[in-house]
């Protein structure tokens, strides 16, 4: 009988579903076990006519399932209570998937690889502790260069030069090869190299440019050519530079001595050169042809270098290559790269590569001297110069790519590494930051790092305020009073009186000032700051002018210090300060005039002023690279020094997988005067820009 068409529709329940895969699952089971039960006749039987029986039996099993849908309906419309607990009932217990217990994984040790990807001289440098001295006494230098850098205080070779030294001198560890030194700064790279070169050219009879030391910025040039002339004493050579701080062609004129010489033969032949191009126009157009014009009948041209070791910066050196008659890299023997990194990292005009190409050049055969014209002519040329290259920077690039273009021979890397407790967190720096950046990154032992929270930035420049006034004038101004009692004690005190900065400064707070001329002896000793920086305050437009008018303009003279007012004492040196102000304001600096130098990242290579005492970060650096070269403008030649970081809430400071320890400072409170001054800075810029 069929059912009835309507009926209350009572929803399927899950677990009827679950029970039904449930059966599903173990239908196969239980027909196995059921089939073997069956007699083997039977089993035949059924294997013969297995479609018919399928069919039959999934008929039954509707008819069946038709059959108890209909008792279930009735059993709900006469009992529907009972009928739902029956149904329930029914229901077989059921439990989700759990996942099969599985075995403790095995750890796996940490991925040690057992080859490098880099090159032996890379991957094994020759590292050396930065606490290994060396007598000067016991190198192979001429003694009375010796006795002249002891008369100076270089009495002992730091480590770097103890180790770059024996392998750039003759002696028993010479290396017949290039060499590349990763070593902290200030830790004396500079006389590292310029001692050897200085040393191989003592013997030379003319002057040829033999040495060329490229740096990246005028300041380092200055400095190089100071090194490199304190170990030329005596010996004769001519150290010159190339920097563009002189006309072009004052420069060449410094560089290249034009002369002539009675030679009938190569006359004739630059002549025939010349004519064929007045004849053909622009065949060649080197100013040398136009030169050989201008001689007396039979003579040629001829040019000497005026100088043995050129330093120069690269887009300098660029412009002499391809513009300055007569000069050439033909004799140099020593190519050194300062601050490689940002050498490589930086095309300027392409130089590594013009530089590479004039140091293979072949000199032409009419300017080859007597016996390489003869070689030349036989079956095998003349010999070829080996120039020696020597690559030096504090965070030393690995970078295969940029190295390779310096065409390095027999390459070694030399890399000095801090001794003792800091040595595990430098390790570790080196160790994430190498991997990260393929650099090596040295900092000196003698540098002490903290970091200042500073919020949210919003009050900075009251911390930096705070800062000054607490940390480092107020300390530095203590010590110099404390020596300035000791020495007034013993009578020793020098009266030079250079100390117009703290008499004038005076007139600001004079109740609080010492007694202004018993300073001065101090001044010169006094250490520094120096706050490189990089501004982000763009609704102001003239960053630097903001902090440097905070600084000079500071909210309330502060009463306690026995400091004077900052105004006198601080000063700005930027990428935009004209050669002459910038040098000015660094001697300014150098002699203690002024305290408080503002500068950019500028100032944050190879500049060396012994006495500076503090670097304050007052924006965290874009990298560590930079970190290492601001920080580095302390604790210079193991002296000590002081890094202050100020890190807003977003911004945090590691080093070596650790955070760097924190100073909390009260900002100065000054707040209103702050917001009023800026409210002032802020209508002067509008109205400058105006
Ligand atoms: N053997 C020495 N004895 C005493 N002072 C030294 C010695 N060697 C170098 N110095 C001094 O150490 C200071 C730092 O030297 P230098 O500028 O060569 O360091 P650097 O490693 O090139 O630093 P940077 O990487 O920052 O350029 C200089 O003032 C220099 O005169």
């Amino acid at each position: 009988m069929a059912g009835p068409l309507y009926a209350r529709y009572i929803p399927e329940k899950a677990p009827t579903k679950t029970k039904a895969s449930v059966q599903s699952i173990e239908a196969p089971e239980a027909q196995k076990y059921a089939l073997s039960a069956r007699p083997a006749k039977k089993e035949k039987k059924e294997r013969e006519q297995p479609k018919k029986r399928k069919r039959d039996k999934h008929e039954e099993s509707e008819e069946e399932e038709a059959s108890k849908k209909h008792k279930v309906a009735d059993a709900v419309r006469e009992e529907p209570e009972q009928a739902a607990q029956a149904i329930e009932e029914e229901q077989p217990e059921l439990h989700d998937l759990v996942p099969l217990p599985q075995p403790e994984p095995v750890p796996e040790p940490d991925y040690k690889p057992t080859f490098s990807a880099l090159p032996p001289w890379l991957a094994h440098p020759i590292t050396v502790t930065s606490r290994a001295t060396t007598p000067f006494s016991t190198l192979p230098i001429d003694t009375k260069l010796v006795s002249h850098l002891n008369q100076k205080g270089y009495t002992e070779a730091f480590a770097v030069q103890s180790a770059v030294l024996p392998l750039l001198l003759p002696g028993p560890k010479h290396h017949a090869g290039d060499i590349c030194v990763s070593a902290a700064t200030g830790s004396g790279k500079t006389l590292a190299y310029v001692l050897p070169m200085v040393e191989s050219m003592r013997h030379r009879v003319v002057t040829k440019l033999q040495g060329l030391v490229v740096v990246p910025t005028r300041e380092l040039v200055a400095q190089a050519r100071e090194i490199a002339e304190l170990c030329s004493v005596g010996t004769g050579l001519k150290v010159g530079t190339a920097v563009g701080n002189h006309s072009f062609a004052a420069e060449q004129e410094m560089l290249v001595k034009k002369g002539r010489r009675y030679d009938p033969e190569k006359y004739k032949i630059l002549q025939a050169k010349a004519k064929e191009r007045i004849l053909y126009g622009t065949a060649e157009q080197d100013a040398y042809l136009d030169d050989a014009v201008d001689m007396l009948p039979g003579h040629v041209p001829e040019y000497e270098s005026k100088v043995d070791i050129l330093v120069c910066t690269p887009g300098r050196l660029v412009e002499h290559i391809q513009s300055t008659t007569g000069f050439s890299l033909d004799d140099v023997q020593w190519l050194v790269i300062d601050e490689a990194d940002r050498l490589l990292d930086q095309s300027f005009q392409e130089w590594v590569g013009v530089v590479m190409a004039a140091l293979q050049a072949e000199k032409p055969y009419e300017e080859m001297n007597a016996r390489d014209q003869v070689l030349s002519k036989m079956w095998y040329p003349p010999e070829r110069r080996t120039v020696r290259k020597v690559i030096l920077s504090a965070t030393m690039t690995r970078d295969l790519s940029k190295l390779d273009t310096l065409r390095l021979r027999r390459p070694k890397l030399v890399v000095i590494e801090d001794a003792g407790e800091l040595a595990g967190q430098e390790a570790n720096l080196q160790d994430t930051l190498a991997a990260a950046s393929g650099a090596i990154f040295e900092l000196p032992p003698t540098l002490k790092e903290w970091a200042i929270p500073v919020g949210d930035g919003s009050d900075k420049p009251l911390y930096l305020l705070r800062l000054l006034q607490t940390h480092i004038l107020h300390e530095n101004e203590a010590k110099a009073r404390a020596r300035l009692e000791d020495s007034t004690a013993s009578g020793s005190g020098d009266e030079d009186d250079s100390s117009s900065v703290l008499s004038d400064s005076s007139s600001d707070n004079t109740t609080q000032q010492p007694p202004t001329q018993k300073l001065t002896p101090y001044h010169a000793a006094t250490p520094k700051a120096l706050s490189p920086a990089s501004y982000t305050f763009d609704q102001l437009r003239r960053p630097n002018l903001h902090l440097n008018h905070r600084i000079r303009n500071p909210p309330l003279p502060p009463p306690h210090l026995p400091a004077p007012a900052l105004r006198p004492l601080t000063t700005l040196l930027t990428k935009s300060s004209a050669t002459s102000t910038g040098r000015k304001t660094l001697s300014r600096f150098r002699s203690g005039t002024l305290r408080i130098l503002i500068a950019t990242d500028r100032a944050s290579r190879g500049l060396d002023i012994p006495e500076l005492a503090h670097i304050i970060n007052y924006d965290i650096p874009r990298s560590v690279t930079s970190y290492v070269h601001r920080v580095g403008r302390t604790a210079r030649a193991g002296r000590e020094g002081e890094a202050w970081t100020l890190f807003t809430d977003g911004e945090e400071i590691r080093r070596g997988g650790r955070k760097v320890e924190r100073v909390k400072i009260v900002p100065a409170e000054a707040r209103e005067e702050y917001e009023e001054a800026l409210g002032k800075l802020k209508g002067d810029v509008e109205g400058a820009g105006r």
